[in-house]
């Protein structure tokens, strides 16, 4: 065999698992302010006090959430007083199931399957924090997700004024929100707003040279040495920046090495780079999209059918035709619509100098992949 030819036996990935979503990177640069803010945030709690309440905000893919678990798992080693319970909104989506997890967590197993009432629950749980003294802190992770069903005040009202039935009940709250367009504060009751109070910690986009550093890392741990060059490193951080979520380019050191490893080559080659990023870009796509709200869904499969036939397609023209569809929608929130799009960057909106300036909306990806996606939400 070639001496440049990998043995079947041989592997170019050192460790896998780095390359998972759910991995918690070592190394976590660029977020040092976050994660101070955060540490702050908690410090009531430690002397016995309730922690303060947090809104995380902030891009997909811009390390709330691993700040989140990073700060959890230091709570988790250091002290007893503080249960911290993480929840994932796009799963647990209602006051039962959240309270359900927060119960699971406390007591080691399932709420019984049938038969248990939400009162019962939460009395568990609240008896459970005043008996043991020990404060709960609650990540709801994309809350954004409870906000359909009024369900984001239930869950806070209940949480954050639970001490009123059970004195002594400390409950402390962080919520992570991807959508930026979302204003948590205008969504949530003045009896919610009273008691929430919340520090906003703002997660800024990571710029080329932080995104290049972090997937740096992660090639060192996830890679034998000489595996990926530094041209393809420069590359897989352009394909990245195109999308703006640092997942892709994670995805796509993985998808690339395994093209090189099926091709028993010792090192990722361009075409490694480019076959992975036709499947890795639609991870940025499918995760916006499942973070919409089904108005916004719509519009942004009107707007996929008409890019079939026009590539940049004048503002007004489309706001016409969602005039003539079942959509009732004035220009204003329509236009408002449109550049949550655009900095999502599932559509660029520019402008085109002539008579007046006129905006044109161009979608970013196949528009047959975006109504793919949008119908199998
Ligand atoms: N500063 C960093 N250093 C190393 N890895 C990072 C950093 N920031 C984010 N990551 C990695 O990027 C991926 C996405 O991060 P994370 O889930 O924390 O983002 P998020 O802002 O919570 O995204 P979303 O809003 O979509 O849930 C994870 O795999 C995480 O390990």
């Amino acid at each position: 065999m070639k001496k440049n030819l990998l043995m079947w036996d041989e592997s170019l990935f050192q460790d896998m698992e780095v390359f998972e979503f759910d991995f918690l990177p070592g190394q976590f640069d660029f977020r040092e302010t976050q994660e101070q803010e955060l540490a702050f945030q908690i410090q009531p709690a430690l002397r016995g006090g309730r922690p303060l309440n947090t809104i995380c905000r902030g891009l997909p893919g811009t390390g709330k959430t691993t700040s989140v678990r990073k700060l959890f798992s230091e709570i988790e080693e250091h002290t007893k007083k503080i249960v911290p319970v993480h929840i994932n909104c796009q799963i647990d989506n209602t006051k039962f199931a959240i309270f359900s997890q927060i119960f699971r967590r406390i007591s080691g197993h399932k709420t019984p399957a049938s038969g248990t009432s939400f009162k019962q629950v939460f009395d568990a749980v609240c008896n459970y924090l005043i008996t043991e003294n020990v404060v709960l802190l609650v990540c709801l992770d994309d809350a954004n997700y409870l906000m359909y069903e009024n369900e984001i005040n239930k869950v806070l009202y209940t949480l954050l004024r639970a001490h009123e039935s059970y004195p002594g009940a400390k409950i402390g709250v962080i919520t992570v929100i991807s959508d930026m367009s979302v204003d948590l504060m205008k969504t949530v009751d003045a009896r919610v707003a009273s008691v929430f109070q919340p520090t906003d910690i703002y997660f800024p986009p990571y710029d080329e040279d932080e995104i290049k550093e972090i997937l740096r890392q992660r090639i060192k741990q996830g890679f034998y040495p000489g595996v990926i060059s530094e041209g393809m490193l420069t590359l897989i951080t352009e394909q990245t920046m195109k999308g703006g979520d640092l997942r892709v380019g994670i995805d796509l050191l993985k998808r690339a090495g395994l093209n090189a490893e099926k091709d028993a080559r010792r090192s990722v080659e361009r075409d490694d780079v480019c076959r992975a990023y036709e499947v890795s870009k639609y991870l940025h796509l499918t995760a916006t999209i499942r973070a919409l709200q089904s108005e916004e869904r719509a519009l942004l499969r009107l707007i996929a059918v008409r890019s079939r036939d026009e590539k940049d397609m004048a503002a007004g023209k489309v706001h016409e035709a969602v005039k003539e569809s079942s959509m009732k929608l004035g220009y204003t929130r329509f236009y408002e619509m449109v550049k949550k799009f655009d900095s999502m960057r599932l559509i660029n909106l520019h402008y085109r100098e002539g008579r007046g300036r006129t905006r044109l909306i161009t979608i970013r990806y196949d528009p047959d992949r975006v109504i793919e996606a949008i119908d199998s939400c």
